[in-house]
């Protein structure tokens, strides 16, 4: 089984800073990985690296090549802009496609399809002429996902994904994102802050404080050094 994204020995930085040192680790198909650590200790870099957003100063990424053909679904940390956004969320979702397409201008009928049945998905397709600042957290979270899917259903990458969301809106994101992966085979990675539940949801997790201090599975993560102390012994 080839690796979605594989990082050997990466390095990324600004201005000549290091901001993360030498992270080797991989994502495969069907896989659950978190990444944790800190403020400051390099997760988000990590993360826009991994979209190709910035250049590794060392060692080497490699991206599957469906993923490179169809880009990566991604769901950005939400600014206060982007809650107010002026469209539909059918707007929203066919907006994933576009990564896809090239620069001609009109979506075509398998495009309208995919973003149907990502609507669908996500149990979103009731409120798909909805105005997207109209919606609650809960269904802006499911529409962006849904969007995402329309770029790839390989692989879903998260920065923070539940900041701003309230308690019952998160179950119903940790819900949603469980029974994509577990059930649909869609590949997770997660930059989180809430380790107490990420430790109960992902296959693997990687620790980071601008260097790797843990990278494996979940079981061996609560045994480690590391996992015991940031988990509080969980
Ligand atoms: N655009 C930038 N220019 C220069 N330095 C940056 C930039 N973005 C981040 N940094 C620095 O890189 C380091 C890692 O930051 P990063 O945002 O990746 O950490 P993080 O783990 O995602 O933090 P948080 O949990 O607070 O979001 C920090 O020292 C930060 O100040």
């Amino acid at each position: 089984m080839n690796p979605l994204i594989q990082c050997s020995h990466v390095d990324f930085g600004y201005e000549n800073q290091d901001a993360v040192v030498d992270v080797t680790m991989d994502v495969n198909p069907g896989e659950y990985v978190c990444i944790v650590g800190e403020n400051g200790s390099g997760k988000s870099t990590l993360m826009k690296g991994l979209l190709g957003l910035l250049k590794p100063t060392g060692g080497v990424i490699s991206v599957s090549d469906e993923l490179r053909r169809s880009g990566i679904g991604y769901l950005p940390q939400q600014t206060a802009a982007q809650k107010d956004f002026p469209a539909t969320v059918r707007e929203v979702v066919l907006s994933g496609c576009l990564s896809r397409r090239g620069n001609w201008p009109f979506y075509s009928g398998n495009e309208k399809k995919l973003a149907v049945k990502n609507m669908e998905r996500l149990g979103i397709i009731g409120i798909a002429g909805k105005c997207y600042r109209e919606l609650s957290g809960g269904q802006q979270q499911r529409t962006l996902i849904a969007r995402a899917l329309c770029a790839t259903d390989k692989l879903l990458i998260m920065d923070e994904p539940i900041t701003g969301l309230d308690p019952s809106a998160i179950a119903e994101f940790y819900e949603i994102i469980r029974k994509l992966n577990r059930e649909e085979g869609v590949a997770i990675l997660m930059v989180s802050h809430d380790v107490a539940t990420v430790v109960k949801e992902a296959d693997k997790i990687l620790h980071l404080k601008r260097e790797v201090l843990f990278y494996g599975t979940t079981k061996e993560y609560l045994k480690s050094n590391a996992g015991y102390i940031y988990t509080g012994g969980a």
